[in-house]
């Protein structure tokens, strides 16, 4: 069945220029929801721990800062864009307190409620508007007039207006100005994980890493090897983003094209797919959410593990070289927007 979509004209701003929006968190999604609502003209403040390193960044943005119980006791909607992992102790020690009968729990991602790690009383609106983009992303494109497309979704509809909340929230950091598209929490925590896991993350840098290392293995400049399998990679998608595979296709060479067709089925084979399978079960039957649960209350000890590794691999130091005479790659994700 296909899924309906929601543009500017399907939301209404007033309803969330009326309310007190709480964020939690001011992260990659934090601060771009933050701000965005803001320069909307919503009424927003920012909830973070005493001595929490975003503190200051919020600040010098101008805007109000108080714990994660202050801003949830004081705001009719609460925004929870903290570490996934992070949520259920703010849910229960921070929000479940000052979650008052008509007030409304957004999040950004589906995770904790669809694996039942947070349970909303029944008297609130449960609901989710879900960027489909790094969050310095959906701020950017905010601030250039144009949105990144946002997945919405209601749990609980407690006051009979929880869609027409969560659509108006999405227009105030400019999704609907691409797209919002209703889903469920089950069908957007599935997928979202799936899609990090197999193919924009995990699948993409995998893809990245191996083809540098069969590069620079076999006696190929590691620079050669970087633009090759990294830098171009951004501009073969641009045109997909553009237009599909087929307008990619179209603008490559024959030469490309046929290669395309006869050598990428051998890298992503049958044993891939079983694969991406296997990957999608675990996220089915919550084994991959229990394991990353797990992992942070033993304070991520693997995760760390991974972190090193994957900073010293020999494609981000030859990148950084290269990256730094290019004059154009000029937005750097450190600061807020
Ligand atoms: N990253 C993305 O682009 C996307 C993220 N999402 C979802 O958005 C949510 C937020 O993720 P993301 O933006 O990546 O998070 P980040 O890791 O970028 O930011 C987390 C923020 O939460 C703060 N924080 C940490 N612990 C607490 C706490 N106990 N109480 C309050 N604030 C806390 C951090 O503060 P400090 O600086 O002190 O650590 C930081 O400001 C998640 O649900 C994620 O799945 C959805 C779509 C895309
Ligand atoms: C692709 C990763 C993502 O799901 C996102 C930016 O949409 C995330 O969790 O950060
Ligand atoms: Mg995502
Ligand atoms: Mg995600």
């Amino acid at each position: 069945m296909a899924a309906e979509v929601f543009y500017d004209d399907d939301a209404d701003l007033g309803i969330i220029q009326g309310k007190k929006v709480a964020v939690i968190g001011y992260g990659s999604q934090g601060h771009a929801h933050a701000l965005s609502l803001r320069d909307s003209g919503v009424e927003v403040r920012i909830g973070l721990p005493e001595g929490s390193k975003s503190r200051p960044k919020a600040q010098e943005q101008g805007l109000t800062v108080g714990t994660p119980a202050e801003v949830s006791a004081w705001a009719d909607v609460i925004m929870l864009l903290a570490p996934d992992t992070a949520q259920r102790k703010i849910y229960a020690e921070s929000i479940a307190p000052n979650l008052t009968a008509g007030k409304a729990l957004f999040f950004g991602h589906g995770l904790n409620i669809r694996y039942g790690l947070i349970e909303p009383p029944a008297d609130v609106d449960v609901a989710m508007v879900a960027p489909k983009g790094p969050g310095h992303l959906v701020r950017r494109q905010y601030v250039d007039g144009k949105g990144v497309p946002c997945l919405v979704a209601v749990e609980q509809d407690a006051s009979g207006n929880a869609l027409a909340l969560a659509l108006s929230y999405a227009k105030g950091i400019g999704g609907s100005r691409a797209g919002v598209i209703s889903t469920t929490f089950k069908e957007e925590t599935e997928t979202d994980l799936f899609g990090e896991q197999a193919v924009l993350c995990g699948g993409a840098s995998a893809l990245v890493q191996t083809g540098f290392e069969v590069l620079t293995e076999a006696g190929y400049a590691p620079e050669v090897a970087y633009f090759e399998c990294l830098h171009e990679l951004k501009l073969i998608v641009d045109l997909m983003y553009e237009g599909g595979i087929a307008r990619m296709r179209y603008s490559v060479s024959d030469t490309a094209e046929y290669g395309d067709y006869t050598r990428g089925p051998r890298v992503i084979d049958e044993r891939v797919k079983d694969e991406m399978r296997r990957i999608l079960g675990e996220i089915q039957d919550g084994s991959f959410a229990r394991e990353l649960i797990a992992e942070d209350d033993a304070g991520r000890p693997n995760f760390n593990k991974y972190r090193e590794q994957g900073a010293a691999h020999p494609i981000e130091d030859t990148g950084k070289k290269l990256r730094a005479m290019m004059s154009w790659v000029d937005r750097p994700i450190t600061e807020t927007a």
